[in-house]
């Protein structure tokens, strides 16, 4: 996908394409971070043993929040599918802008899903991919790192919601126009759902779990990461807020 040619970009099955090798850095980033603990400290504000110098938030936040502000002065979220946690706090490049065309509609940006992307993430999917309960202060650092890459690429795979949501109003005008003037949230939820395509998401992630979540040379065949929690991620997280950016987004296209 070439971001710089916008017809790649709003075709439907180059979109899709590009949602199944996303798969695979989620399923890898996840397979990380299930080597480490839960590590609750991690994600609490001004936790004792954890407090940052002239810092409010959590460990993990504060990693992130840095590692954004330097991405941002190389340009991380001048590119069209790349969407901040801190949209607010990140700087400008130093370095010349790319001028990408305008592919999607000037609003993008502010469809914006990450503070529920992380909440969920903290809440429900780490407890699930995490080898065991409880802190590890040794690793930390390890863990915030790996959160970050888990955050970024299902962020990255959410908002790619933006670039369908974009095709399909493309290719349907008059019906996705007459929806969005009526408001009506239901059928745009109805026309913007493919349940054979999401059924074979998940048909194809148990797959890649059986294969990708276990080492073939480790006898005991531990698994890393199973089909039941991927499943249940993309089922229960990653595919619904991934329509609720499509509907948000929809919802405003007729902006001016
Ligand atoms: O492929 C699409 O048409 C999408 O809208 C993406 C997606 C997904 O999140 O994978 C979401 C809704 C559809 O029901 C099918 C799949």
């Amino acid at each position: 996908m070439d971001f710089t040619r916008p017809e790649t970009v709003l075709n439907l099955q180059n979109i899709r394409n590009e949602l199944v090798r996303m798969e695979d850095t989620i399923i890898f980033k996840f397979i990380e971070r299930s080597h480490f603990a839960t590590c609750p400290s991690v994600y609490k504000e001004q936790h004792p043993g954890l407090t940052i110098p002239n810092f409010e938030g959590s460990f993990l936040n504060w990693a992130l929040l840095n590692l954004e502000i330097t991405q941002s002065r190389i340009r991380r979220f001048e590119s069209p599918d790349e969407t901040p946690f801190f949209p607010d706090k990140i700087q400008k490049s130093f370095l010349p802008s790319v001028n990408y065309p305008q592919i999607l509609a000037p609003y993008a940006p502010e469809v914006n899903y990450n503070d529920t992307i992380k909440d969920v993430y903290i809440e429900k999917i780490i407890p699930l991919i995490s080898r065991k309960d409880g802190d590890d202060s040794n690793n930390f650092g390890s863990v915030a790192t790996s959160d970050i890459e888990c955050l970024q690429s299902l962020s990255r795979r959410i908002h790619f919601g933006k670039f369908v949501a974009e095709a399909k109003f493309q290719s349907d005008i008059p019906l996705y126009t007459k929806l969005i003037k009526d408001k009506d949230v239901e059928r745009i939820m109805e026309n913007i759902t493919n349940s054979a395509v999401e059924e074979k998401i998940l048909e194809r992630l148990t797959k890649k779990a059986e294969v990708y979540g276990v080492d073939p040379t480790n006898k005991k065949g531990e698994k890393r990461i199973t089909p039941e929690y991927l499943v249940k991620i993309y089922k229960e997280i990653v595919i619904p807020i991934t329509k609720e950016v499509e509907v948000e987004y929809l919802l405003r296209r007729l902006e001016d």
